[in-house]
C-alpha cells in the first residue's frame, strides 16, 4: 500500500489563507483527475464527526494555531491510502504549515516532485477571506484569527517555501490574478512534471 503511493506523483500546495489554494486545487481535480487532500477539510470534518479529538481540535483552531503535527500526518496519510488504487497523483492542500511537518511527511509518506506556491499579497488575502467568511461558515474566518493566521503563515510557512526552492521544486503563481489566468499557470507547472 505505501509503495503505491510511493510511486504516485505527490503535489504540497503552499499559499497564505485565502490566498486561493482550495480553488486552484479543484480545477486540477477537474482537469488532471488527482486526488484532492486539504488538511484543514480533514479536520474540519474531524470537529464535524463530533468526537472528542474533534473537540480539541476545534479549539485550537478557533485561535488560529496549528493542529499537533502528527494528528495532521495521520490523517492525511490514511486519506491517501484509502484513495490508493484509483489515484494518479495527489494534491496536499495546506500542508506542510512548518518546515518540520514537510520532513515527518517525507520520512513517513513519500518526497513531493513539486511545491505549487500560490502568491498573493497580505491584503488580498484579508479582503477574500473577509468575503469568505459571510458564507463560508468558518469560526476561523473572522478579523481577529484571520490576522492570527497570516502572522503565522509569513513566521512558520514562507520558510517551507524558502526549503523547497533549494531543492528546484517550487513553482510559483501569481493568484492575483484572476481565477482562469492563475490555473493557466498552475497547468504549466503541472504540465512539465
Ligand atoms: N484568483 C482569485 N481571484 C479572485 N478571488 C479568488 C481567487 N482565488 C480564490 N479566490 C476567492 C475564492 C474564495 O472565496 C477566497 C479564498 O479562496 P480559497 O481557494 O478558499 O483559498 P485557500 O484555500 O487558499 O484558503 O478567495
Ligand atoms: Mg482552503
Amino acid at each position: 500500500m505505501a509503495d503505491k503511493i510511493k510511486d504516485a506523483k505527490i503535489i504540497f500546495v503552499v499559499g497564505g489563507p485565502g490566498s486561493g489554494k482550495g480553488t486552484q486545487c479543484e480545477k486540477v481535480v477537474a482537469k488532471y483527475g488527482y486526488t484532492h487532500l486539504s488538511s484543514g477539510d480533514l479536520l474540519r470534518a474531524e470537529v464535524a464527526s463530533g468526537s472528542e479529538r474533534g473537540k480539541q481540535l476545534q479549539a485550537i483552531m478557533q485561535k488560529g494555531e496549528l493542529v499537533p503535527l502528527d494528528t495532521v500526518l495521520d490523517m492525511i496519510k490514511d486519506a491517501m491510502i484509502a484513495k490508493a488504487d484509483v489515484s494518479k497523483g495527489y494534491l496536499i492542500d495546506g500542508y506542510p504549515r512548518e518546515v518540520k511537518q514537510g520532513e515527518e511527511f517525507e520520512k513517513k509518506i513519500g518526497k513531493p516532485c513539486l511545491l505549487l506556491y500560490v502568491d498573493a499579497k497580505g491584503e488580498t488575502m484579508v479582503k477574500r477571506l473577509m468575503k469568505r467568511g459571510e458564507t463560508s461558515g468558518r469560526s476561523d474566518d473572522n478579523e481577529e484569527t484571520i490576522k492570527k493566521r497570516l502572522d503565522l503563515y509569513y513566521q512558520a510557512t514562507e520558510p517551507v517555501i524558502t526549503f523547497y526552492e533549494s531543492r528546484g521544486i517550487v513553482r510559483k503563481v501569481d493568484s492575483e490574478l484572476p481565477v482562469d489566468e492563475v490555473f493557466n499557470q498552475v497547468s504549466k507547472a503541472i504540465d512539465a512534471l
